[in-house]
């Protein structure tokens, strides 16, 4: 079984959203920051390094959000919570169209992938 994680990042009441430049398909699309892991990987190791090419910031993770969603046959998309290990850094959209950071309402505001509107609910548990 193969894995996609994902970082939930929260800091005070809001979640950080990223919205992808690529592929055509999903383009515009939303989606937490990560990525695969690579072999050999741990999967802490893996959002630590997505979060880094990403946004260009350091994660400290956490605890799992939610259960594994499957994307299609044999990989998964896995979700731990996170927070910025200094809270003022500023992520950038090194990768990415925008990034946003969403309050509880906001979460129902962006077009999410399928897979993480699965984890919608779980997502909102984190910012009460
Ligand atoms: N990073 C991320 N990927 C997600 C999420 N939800 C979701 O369905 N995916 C899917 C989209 C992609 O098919 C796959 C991750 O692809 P990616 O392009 O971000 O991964 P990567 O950085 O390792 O990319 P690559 O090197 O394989 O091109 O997982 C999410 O919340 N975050």
């Amino acid at each position: 079984m193969k894995v996609i994680v994902g970082a939930a990042i929260v800091r005070g009441r809001s979640l950080l959203a990223q919205q992808r430049a690529y592929p055509r398909e999903v383009a515009g699309l939303w989606e937490l920051p990560g990525g695969r892991v690579e072999p050999g990987e741990s999967e802490v190791d893996a959002l630590r390094r997505e979060c880094r090419e990403e946004l260009g910031v350091e994660v400290a993770v956490g605890a799992r959000v939610g259960p594994d969603v499957p994307l299609r046959a044999g990989l998964v998309l896995r979700v731990f919570a996170a927070s910025l290990t200094d809270e003022r850094a500023r992520p950038e959209a090194l990768d990415h169209k925008a990034l946003r950071w969403l309050d509880e309402a906001g979460l129902d505001s962006v077009q999410w992938l399928p897979a993480d509107l699965e984890l919608l609910p779980d997502l909102r548990l984190l910012l009460r």
